[in-house]
């Protein structure tokens, strides 16, 4: 199995070419090569399919979806095996792949996922840019760390957050534990995001992600803090978001939100027969 590793602010992936979707992809084997000491050690997997070759179960399939306008499809995988909808940094990363390996040029095209089609935008080299489509709002919730209440707004990026407000440096958590939350709120589970505000227009964040725990950053968990930092605000406009992995921006117009930041590849190899 071929594979190449990348990184977007140190959100990590295993990115697996599969052009004709002819891998059997397991959860198990999932968490293997997610698994930072038996495995290549990633967050993550960005398993690249034609669109055309991917099996989406009974939803009628990629064109029932609408998605047959991207001739590629990420299939996301969390570091546990789990299916998410969305990743921002994953598709950020799965589109300098994809120019990179030559399966696409440069410039503005749709890649298609879980959660619809996302437009990115990128050059020959540097950062790269994904409309990431209109959050959705959802209200307050809270979660529980350690026995703290947190209370925060659940923002829908296709995939579900709780962006949770704290007055105090975000290094001072503690997310060696999962947070605690009301299943029957979050029936899918939750990433759940701390922030702080350090300057105009300006947070920090960490991140506890569903699947795969604390993570060095998350394109989606950047954007529902914005869109939560946001609310009682003048609105619109653009925010940078500092996380553990470096620095990403996130850009909200009232309409949609576009996030963007480095996505680097760093290494390809191939596994070993019969590992996985
Ligand atoms: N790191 C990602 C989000 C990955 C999916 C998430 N763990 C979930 O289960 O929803 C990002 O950059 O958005």
């Amino acid at each position: 199995m071929r594979f190449v590793k990348g990184h977007g602010t140190e959100n990590d992936f295993v990115i697996l070419p599969d052009p004709d979707g002819e891998l059997d992809l397991t959860p198990e084997a999932v968490a293997r090569l997610c698994d930072r000491r038996a495995g290549i050690g990633a967050d993550g997997v960005l398993r690249a399919v034609r669109t055309k070759a991917m099996d989406l179960g009974g939803t009628g399939g990629p064109g029932a979806q609408g998605l047959d306008g991207a001739e590629w499809f990420m299939d996301y995988r969390n570091a546990d095996g789990s299916v998410a909808e969305m990743c921002g940094n994953g598709t950020r990363v799965f589109a300098r792949y994809l120019v990179d390996a030559g399966l696409a040029d440069p410039g503005e095209w749709d890649i298609a996922t879980r959660a619809g089609l996302k437009r990115v935008t990128l050059g020959a080299s540097g950062d790269v840019s994904v409309d990431m489509g209109a959050p959705v709002a959802l209200g307050s919730g809270e979660a529980s760390l350690a026995g703290a209440v947190f209370r925060g707004e659940r923002v829908s990026m296709g995939n579900p957050h709780l962006a949770c407000r704290i007055d105090r440096p975000v290094a001072a958590l503690d997310l060696t534990r999962a947070p605690d939350f009301d299943p029957e709120v979050f029936p899918d589970g939750v990433n759940v995001e701390f922030y702080r505000p350090v300057g105009d227009r300006h947070l920090e964040m960490r991140v506890y992600e569903r699947g795969s725990g604390e993570t060095r950053s998350c394109g989606t968990g950047t954007v529902a803090v914005a869109v939560a930092a946001a609310a009682g605000t003048d609105g619109p406009g653009e925010w940078t978001v500092d996380v553990p992995g470096g620095r990403l921006t996130v850009t909200l117009d009232g309409a949609t939100s576009h996030l963007r930041g480095p996505a680097v590849l760093v290494a390809e190899g191939e596994t070993r027969p019969g590992w996985i």
